[in-house]
């Protein structure tokens, strides 16, 4: 039997947290969906710069990633319900609250568990493991 798993987030510019964080939702199970979120549906930070349709093409090519696909513009879980999923993971600081999450699942008779990722190790030297804080190094070096 398949255990599926199923990732979310924005994905703007890649980077090894990012890395971390898939490869940790793999290890939950046999394949691994993610699903990218829509631009508009990033509302909790500043809008991402690449496109969604980018931001999903590079996430699929990551080797722990089986399918990445376009979030659904109004209800985020339609993609869940599409998958059918085993295990949903979140990452280690997204702003989901895991029992909202879970009470709409049960609404919607989907039966899933929810696991939470793990941080990866802090970034040695001057690695970013954030794409805000490569974004603002962008603006300070190239004088913003
Ligand atoms: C269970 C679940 C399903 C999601 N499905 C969608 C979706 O269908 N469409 C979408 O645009 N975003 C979807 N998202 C992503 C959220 O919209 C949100 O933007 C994303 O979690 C951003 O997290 P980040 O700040 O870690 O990038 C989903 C998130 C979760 C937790
Ligand atoms: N350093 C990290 N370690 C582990 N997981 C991470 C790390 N950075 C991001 N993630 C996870 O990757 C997923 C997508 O995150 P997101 O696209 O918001 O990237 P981000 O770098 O956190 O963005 P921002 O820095 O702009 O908030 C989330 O589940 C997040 O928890």
């Amino acid at each position: 039997m398949t255990r599926t798993v199923i990732a979310q987030g924005t994905f703007d510019i890649l980077h090894p947290g990012h890395v971390h964080y898939l490869e940790e939702a793999a290890a939950m199970g046999d394949e691994l969906y993610v699903i990218v979120a829509r631009s508009t549906n990033v509302d909790h930070k500043k809008a991402p710069i690449c496109p969604a349709t980018q931001r999903r093409d590079v996430v699929a090519a990551l080797e722990s990633v089986d399918e990445a696909v376009l979030g659904h513009e109004t209800d985020i879980f339609v993609p869940i319900e599409e998958i059918g999923p085993d295990v949903i993971a979140l990452g280690h600081d997204q702003h989901h609250d895991e029992s909202r999450i879970d009470t709409e699942l049960e609404r919607r008779g989907i039966d899933c568990e929810i696991v939470r990722a793990g941080a990866r190790e802090p970034a040695s030297g001057d690695e970013l493991f954030s794409t805000r804080l490569i974004v603002d190094r962008i603006l300070e070096r190239r004088g913003e």
